[in-house]
């Protein structure tokens, strides 16, 4: 059994298909990109699989738990960078990475160990007593990638790992990355961003409209193609095909 198991997903809000008969497997060992453009369903996809929101139908398991039926204990299994997300304004980096220590059950010692390798790993120990409302939003995309990997989870959801941080910090959440997903963990990065996906993955899963598209191994040869080639193909020439042009308002 896989570590992300997709079938037949789908999610709409009102009248709006965000997520339309989404299909896909995730295993371990696999650094796993998810990509395509705004509002392809992306975000919607990980929502549903980290028991944040209910899907309307599909299969689905994570680390052969049900979100749907067991949320919680789907989300004490996982680590989670939510796109957008940002730490509490009125906590410190210390105190955040704490609480979440206490919420997964982790021994003090054990967070204390983790919060001292990730300040050194990411560059913020001068800063883990000031309150996050203090930080810029670099160096609070930092905290939120350490509260994603606190607790070691078998499989981490991502979105957008590398918004807002310095090339120097990127490269090294980069390698992070891959050494993690290569310790015999699922790792699930969701992003826009074709020529990271393409230096770091595993595998790359293509999404327009709801739906996978297509996916490229990119550890086997699987063609000629760039991934750039792949996805401008395979979703930009669709969307170019519907986009108005000059000649359209002129008539
Ligand atoms: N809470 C919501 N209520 C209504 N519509 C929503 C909601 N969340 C998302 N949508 C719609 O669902 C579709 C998919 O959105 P989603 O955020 O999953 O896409 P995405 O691939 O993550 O996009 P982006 O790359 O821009 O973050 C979009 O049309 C979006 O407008």
């Amino acid at each position: 059994m896989g570590a992300i198991h997709v079938d037949g997903l789908r999610k709409s809000y009102g009248s709006v298909t965000a997520v339309d008969g989404m299909e896909f497997a995730v295993d371990r060992g696999e650094l796993y990109g998810f990509l395509g453009p705004n509002g392809a369903g992306k975000t919607t996809t990980i929502r549903v699989l980290t028991g944040q929101i209910q899907p309307d139908s599909g299969d689905i398991s994570v680390l052969e738990t049900d979100p749907v039926a067991e949320p919680i204990e789907t989300r004490r299994n996982v680590g989670i960078l939510p796109e957008q997300g940002s730490p509490p304004s009125f906590l410190t980096p210390r105190e955040y990475l704490e609480f979440v220590g206490e919420v997964r059950d982790l021994e003090p010692e054990r967070v204390a160990e983790q919060t001292a390798m990730w300040a050194d790993r990411l560059g913020f120990e001068s800063k883990l007593d000031t309150l996050h409302t203090d930080l810029s939003r670099g160096q609070q995309q930092k905290v939120m990638i350490a509260q994603a990997f606190v607790h070691e989870p078998d499989v981490v959801f991502i979105d957008e790992p590398l918004a807002n941080l310095d090339p120097l910090v990127q490269e090294q959440v980069k390698q992070f990355l891959v050494s993690y997903a290569a310790g015999d963990n699922a790792v699930f990065v969701s992003t826009h961003n074709i020529d990271v996906a393409e230096e770091i993955c595993t595998r790359v899963g293509i999404v327009a409209d709801g739906q996978l598209v297509t996916e490229r191994s990119l550890t086997d040869d699987d063609g000629d193609e760039s991934l750039l080639e792949v996805f401008l193909d395979r979703v930009e020439g669709e969307d170019a095909r519907d986009t108005p042009t000059l000649e359209h308002l002129d008539a």
